[in-house]
């Protein structure tokens, strides 16, 4: 009997391996085949197939596959050997199967991944990739399968099944418990329903969160025609007459970018003529310089910051056009964090999950939701903790995993590597990677190209155009770069093309002749980036990449194809031509997309909720707002006099209101000048996501409404203990106390509404803490109640609060008009003098009413000046 050499298992005379341990029975040769690596062995070349071997900071090695089984592991012994040191030993067999190859795990410590999921064996197919990835370090050894004989035919992408309607009388389609169950987070319980009418069916929307659409159209009710398409969350369902051809995109979402333009101020072209296309489950990285223009392609790509010429299909359908259908399975992670800072993350993403999923989901598939994507972020052993105790790499993961809740299948992502070291920076490239094995589709911008080969393909931008697009490792040799240093990739980039440049000399000598043979009658030079777009075009990558993949069209059906003819890309070799600067801005698809159509009170209850839960969990900021009340109220009772307000006639009586009005509006301010600016990065995602202005900016007003009653209360209530507001006064609804507390409310109100105003024509905190001071000021000179202004400017007294809760506090206390006593006819005296011009003080319930009604209009006023403010913001890029 014949036994391993390794494990002593018994085997058959002459097995190369051990069925047991899986190890080779024989020492490999100490010959190393170039193609192999260090220490490979020889292999019978006796097919198409090969296997593409990345490990990182290597370059990528391609082993052909033999007839017989072959090992891969750490050891020498193995065929294939590989030098990180997570993977094992001896890691894996890849063994011949019919025309194919399979891998199978050989009991390794980090398994082998396919499509993220861990899985013992696995049969390859042309293309598939097998990863052993670590997660200790984030680093990745990619094993690639090529093998022209078992290249999977174009099948129809996502095809799940057809579901037959004959004799149903109504099929209810939804995310459980229906006839037609669509499990995904986007679709509601009871989401639509098919009925079958006279000569054949239609369809009827049941009040779903991210609606029904049919052909592109969101629908309430329609009746169906064969060949219509139905969307709802992910799924498509091609309806045929009697049948439903279910079609599941998630993990199949391709993104076709034909000739992208974006022109700004007029005539500055900053995309131009960018075409490529992204397959369902790449991992595509942006790179380039400071304004290359990466971020201004991702707009363009995502549709949040549309083309102006150009056509983004995503599998097919016109993208902009359909957006609103697409909108809920797209994830969009920004620079800055998306959650609040001071929740714990597990509460962040709650009230994330609760505005962003349908209404119908229970707080228990909520809660499984949140297990989930913490998981898939590595951070399940932090939801506990308050966002601002997070690293920075940590608050980036839950802002990814905040995206992640919808189950979005399309996901970008703009630098979410800033700031990160590098080993947070390669742990977060590879969670990205995951990510986009386990069925996305993601696209980030980055600085940082020390991790970029752990993308599918890298697009280089520079001065706005595409100069590369292609797998990382090729990049290095387009661009002649052989440091292996992608950031030298940079500098050859950047700058003119002047006829005694380096480079033009030398390596673009060719394309710089090229140039000037089109652009002959032009004076000044080309910019770099010019004339490599021109040696991109005509680079075997580009015939490769972008052409040949454009015109593969992906095999679903498409709902909407766009209405306007798509331009097409340039033709491999074709000089790369300006993009024209006097294209037409269509109104339906540049700029940004609308939002969609959501319960404005459902958002305004979980908005309200989420805002009390912030304030009250910033505790240091909620005793400041609650202390300032009793502290002002004590400084102010220092100078109060007990009997100010039981003569009339005097300035001291004018004294207490003056500061009452000056105080309520200064609360009213600093309460709210912040506000909304504070959260910004989070209100803008919001925003693009479902947010509403009303129900945002309502559930703002009301709580700091109550924050100012509090206030106005505590203000007046303390006053009351030395103050004597029992002076005899009968016209006053409400008597003197209450009439006063209901001015310095209703005038606290109009200090809120200009607080959110500041709030939000600013872009950061700061600055609208130094602009509180420009609003306070002119509360104390234009009250017209110390300090008189010049008739003519009197009538800007009507733009401050202040000047109408003096005129309400004047009226209720019947206190005397303010006098100039330098404009009197004798002796000092009220008689004498001229009352400050436009203060009048009338002593009856109706003019009070009146000028509290003044004091709620101005507060409306302002509150619908911010909500116009922020519909604005949605416009700027
Ligand atoms: N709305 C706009 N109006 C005017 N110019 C714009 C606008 N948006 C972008 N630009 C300009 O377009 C160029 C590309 O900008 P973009 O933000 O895409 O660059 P980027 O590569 O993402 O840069 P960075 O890495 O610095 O963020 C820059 O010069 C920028 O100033």
């Amino acid at each position: 009997m014949t036994r391993c050499i390794h494990c002593g298992a018994a085997i058959q005379p002459n097995t190369k391996f051990c069925p047991s341990c899986g190890k080779a029975q024989q020492a490999a040769p100490n010959q190393a085949s170039p193609a192999f690596g260090s220490g490979a062995t020889t292999i019978l070349h006796s097919s198409m197939a090969f296997l593409e071997v990345q490990e990182t900071g290597q370059a990528p090695r391609q082993i052909p596959l033999a007839n017989q089984p072959i090992t891969f592991g750490r050891k020498p012994d193995n065929d294939i050997i590989a030098s990180s040191r997570f993977v094992s030993s001896h890691h894996a067999r890849i063994e011949p199967e019919g025309q194919r190859h399979v891998i199978i795990d050989l009991g390794s410590t980090n398994g082998l991944l396919f499509q993220s999921q861990r899985v013992p064996r696995h049969s390859f197919n042309d293309g598939d990739s097998v990863r052993i990835g670590d997660p200790v370090t984030g680093n990745f050894v990619t094993l690639t399968y090529r093998n022209q004989q078992v290249a999977t035919p174009p099948a129809e992408v996502g095809h799940v099944s057809r579901f037959d309607l004959s004799n149903k009388p109504a099929v209810t389609i939804g995310r459980e418990g229906s006839a037609l169950n669509l499990p995904n987070p986007q679709v509601s319980r009871n989401h639509a329903e098919i009925r079958a009418i006279q000569g054949g069916h239609e369809v009827r929307d049941l009040g779903s969160t991210n609606g029904t659409f049919v052909n592109g159209n969101r629908i309430n009710a329609t009746r169906l025609n064969r060949g219509d398409v139905i969307q709802v969350g992910p799924f498509k369902l091609v309806y045929d007459g009697m049948s439903l051809d279910q079609f599941d995109q998630r993990g199949a979402l391709r993104i076709d970018a034909h000739s992208l333009v974006r022109l700004v101020g007029g005539n500055r072209v900053i995309l131009n003529n960018v075409s490529l296309v992204i397959e369902p489950r790449e991992f595509i990285a942006l790179v380039g310089g400071s304004g290359a223009g990466k971020s201004t392609l991702m707009g363009a790509l995502s549709g949040y910051n549309r083309a102006n010429k150009g056509a983004v299909l995503v599998n097919g359908d016109d993208y902009y056009a359909n957006f609103d259908a697409y909108r809920a399975i797209l994830g969009y992670v920004p620079q800055d964090d998306i959650l609040h800072s001071s929740l714990p993350v597990d509460v962040a993403l709650r009230y994330t999950a609760k505005l962003r999923l349908p209404a119908d989901t229970a707080s228990s598939e909520i809660e499984t939701r949140i297990d989930r994507v913490l998981k898939d972020v590595e951070m399940s052993a932090h939801r506990g903790k308050q966002v601002n105790q997070l690293s920075g790499g940590q608050r980036k993961r839950v802002s990814i995993s905040s995206e992640l809740l919808a189950d979005p299948s399309l996901f970008f992502l703009d630098e979410p590597t800033s700031g990160l070291d590098p080993g947070l920076e390669k742990k977060m490239m590879y969670t990205l990677r995951q990510l986009a094995d386990s069925g996305r589709t993601i696209v980030l911008v980055t600085h940082a190209t020390a991790n970029i080969t752990q993308c599918d393909h890298v697009v280089f931008m520079a001065d706005g155009r595409m100069v590369w697009f292609g797998p990382p490792s090729e990049a290095l040799q387009f661009f002649n770069v052989t440091s292996g240093d992608f950031a030298d990739i940079y500098t050859k980039l950047e700058g003119d093309a002047d006829p005694n440049h380096p480079l033009i000399t030398t390596e673009l000598r060719q394309e710089f002749e090229t140039w000037r043979q089109h652009n002959n009658q032009v004076r000044q030079v080309p910019r770099l980036s010019e004339l490599w777009e021109i040696r991109f075009r005509n680079s075997e990558a580009y015939r490769k990449y972008i052409w040949e993949r454009l015109q593969r069209a992906p095999q679903v059906p498409v709902m909407t194809p766009p209405q306007a003819p798509i331009p097409q890309a340039a033709v491999p070799g074709a000089y790369p031509n300006q993009a024209s600067t006097s294209i037409p801005t269509s109104a339906a698809s540049a700029g940004r997309p609308k939002p969609p159509p959501v319960s404005a009170m459902r958002q305004f209850g979980i908005l309200t909720r989420r805002y009390l839960r912030l304030i009250a969990a910033d505790r240091r900021n909620l005793a400041i707002l609650l202390l300032q009340a009793p502290i002002i109220s004590l400084i102010l009772l220092l100078v109060a006099k007990a009997d100010a307000l039981h003569d009339p006639r005097y300035a001291d009586a004018r004294m207490i209101p003056f500061l009452l009005g000056a105080v309520a509006v200064w609360f009213g301010i600093l309460n709210s000048a912040r506000e909304i600016t504070k959260e910004g990065p989070i209100y803008r995602r919001e925003r693009l996501a479902n947010l509403k202005i009303v129900p945002y900016l309502a559930s703002k007003v009301v709580v700091l409404s109550g924050l100012c009653l509090i206030q106005s209360v505590i203000l007046m209530v303390i006053l009351n203990f030395k103050v004597d507001f029992d002076i005899g006064v009968t016209h006053a609804p409400f008597g003197v106390w209450g009439g006063f507390l209901i001015t310095t409310f209703l005038t606290s109100l109009t200090g809120l509404g200009v607080g959110l105003l500041i709030s939000a024509s600013v872009s950061s905190s700061d600055k609208a803490m130094s602009i509180i001071p420009f609003a306070l000021i002119p509360q104390i000179v234009f009250a017209l109640a110390l300090l008189p202004l010049p008739s003519a400017l009197a009538p800007l007294s009507f733009f401050v609060g202040s000047r109408w809760a003096m005129q309400a506090y004047g009226s209720i206390g019947g206190l005397t008009e303010p006098y100039d006593t330098g404009k009197c006819v004798g002796p000092p005296l009220p008689q004498n003098c001229e009352v400050f011009p436009t203060v009048n003080y009338s002593y009856n319930a109706g003019f009070i009413f009146l000028t509290w009604f003044i004091l709620i209009a101005y507060t409306l006023a302002c509150f619908a000046l911010t909500a116009w403010l922020l519909k604005r913001r949605d416009k700027e890029a």
